[in-house]
């Protein structure tokens, strides 16, 4: 598999925060850039709350936290309209220009593009007025469009994989596309400075921005734009702050609120929304191990049918001789005949699919352990985590291990709730 070497994206920076590697240092640099970005935020009108930190943390990077108690209600951090960085609108320059014109390239598998087009074009600029927030920008994204094609492969998870790929093959398309629009153009129309743009910045950029936008929606519509220093805050499916966006005349400012009363030493943390592993792991490099969100999408087939029965323990008379009137009811539920739909799905908030419920009543069948050995993935759960011991692993292999050991639970809880369901509507019939 192709794989985007992030180093070269440096040229079009000036210095940019380490990557993760040594922590100490790391964390000591990362302290002093934070309170530059906190200081920028106020010399510009903005307000950080006296009791806000940027900590460092060994799992989910940079992060903000009160050193004192706060009340419910407390504005934490406000961002005035002229600090948040979006696409602009109408362009005021000729590289402004040339900026949408690229825009309009960019593929709807790729949407983070095109606010990141804008924020290259702020990085390459030695003056930008963002420079404070860019240069506080990772260095480096653990997205698997980064990863290796073996590191990919280890996903185990085909519509994910599928994904990977087609975003690798339009980030690379894009970039030609770019470079051709770029060589045909004077130097006062280049956006980023006359430095070469390829498929590493590109992907540089489209992940800085589809794990930090946040979707903006006032009366013109809505759109992307990146808040300095709130996108600081990591995400939970139970966070203790949000954000409140206020028209004002001069645009649409963000203000950030403690909601519930934050005790001393508490994580500042928003919900990023209610989103499955995939787009976790694809737009922002993590996943929840216990994400209510999760689920799989199998192809209906006999192994599934075999782990469903297995997990519900019931016995039946086989899948190989089914009999006329099960034949046309899997018919009826389009599983067999003319017109068939194989996907399923496990998880999210129904945590069965109906339709394989019903077929599943209607086949419970023949003897196999298959499921609970392999099902549609070619190792066990246990395997994975043993191997998540190693200390072996790189950043890429252990997102991978994480994701795929959370994919498999969601089936095992699947398994489960719906040997629950079978059994009791055996039950039902009697
Ligand atoms: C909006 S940024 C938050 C600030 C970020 N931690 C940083 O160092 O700049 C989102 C990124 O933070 C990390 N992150 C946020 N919430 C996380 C979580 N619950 N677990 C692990 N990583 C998380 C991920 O790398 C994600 O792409």
């Amino acid at each position: 598999m192709l794989r985007l070497c992030t180093h070269s994206v440096l040229p079009i920076a000036l210095a940019p925060r380490s990557s993760r590697v040594s922590f100490c240092y790391f964390q000591a640099q990362q302290q002093q850039a934070g309170e530059d970005l906190i200081a920028w935020v106020r010399q510009n009108g903005g307000h950080v709350h006296p009791s806000l930190r940027l900590l460092v943390h060994s799992s989910s990077g940079l992060g903000l936290a009160a050193t004192r108690p706060l009340l419910s209600g407390t504005p934490l951090i406000t961002l005035p309209p002229h600090l948040p960085l979006s696409l602009p609108t109408f362009p005021a320059s000729s590289q402004d220009q040339t900026l949408l014109q690229l825009a309009q390239l960019v593929p709807e598998d790729l949407w983070a593009l095109k606010l990141g087009l804008k924020l290259l074009m702020e990085r390459a600029q030695r003056g930008s007025f963002w420079w404070p927030y860019i240069s506080n920008l990772p260095q480096r994204f653990n997205i698997p469009v980064f990863f290796t094609g073996s590191e990919i492969a280890n996903l185990q998870y085909a519509p994910v994989i599928h994904q990977v790929k087609k975003r690798c093959r339009a980030l690379l398309d894009l970039a030609k596309e770019v470079e051709t629009v770029l060589s045909k153009l004077g130097t006062d129309q280049q956006p980023f400075g006359g430095q070469e743009v390829n498929a590493s910045s590109l992907g540089w950029a489209m992940a800085a921005v589809s794990s930090r936008a946040f979707q903006m929606h006032n009366s013109s519509g809505s759109s992307r734009v990146m808040l300095p220093l709130i996108d600081m805050c990591n995400h939970s499916f139970t966070p203790n702050a949000r954000i409140i966006q206020q028209e004002e005349k001069g645009g649409t400012s963000f203000v950030v609120v403690a909601e519930g009363n934050l005790q001393a030493g508490a994580n500042i943390l928003l919900s990023y929304g209610a989103l499955s592993n995939d787009v976790l792991l694809l737009d922002y490099g993590f996943v929840e191990s216990q994400n209510v969100h999760d689920f799989v999408e199998m192809r209906y087939d006999k192994i599934m049918v075999d782990a469903a029965r297995v997990a519900a323990r019931l016995d039946g008379d086989g899948y190989s001789q089914l009999a006329e009137w099960k034949q046309s009811i899997l018919e009826q539920l389009n599983f067999e005949g003319v017109g068939v739909s194989l996907q399923v799905k496990f998880g999210g908030t129904n945590l069965v699919d109906g339709r394989l419920l019903a077929a599943l009543r209607v086949l419970y069948a023949q003897d196999s352990d298959s499921v609970k050995r392999k099902g549609h993935f070619p190792t066990p759960i246990t395997e994975d985590e043993g191997a998540l011991k190693s200390k072996e692993l790189t950043e890429a292999g252990t997102l991978v291990l994480e994701y795929r050991i959370a994919k498999k639970k969601v089936l095992v809880d699947c398994m489960r709730g719906l040997s629950r369901k079978l059994q009791s509507l055996e039950r039902d019939k009697f």
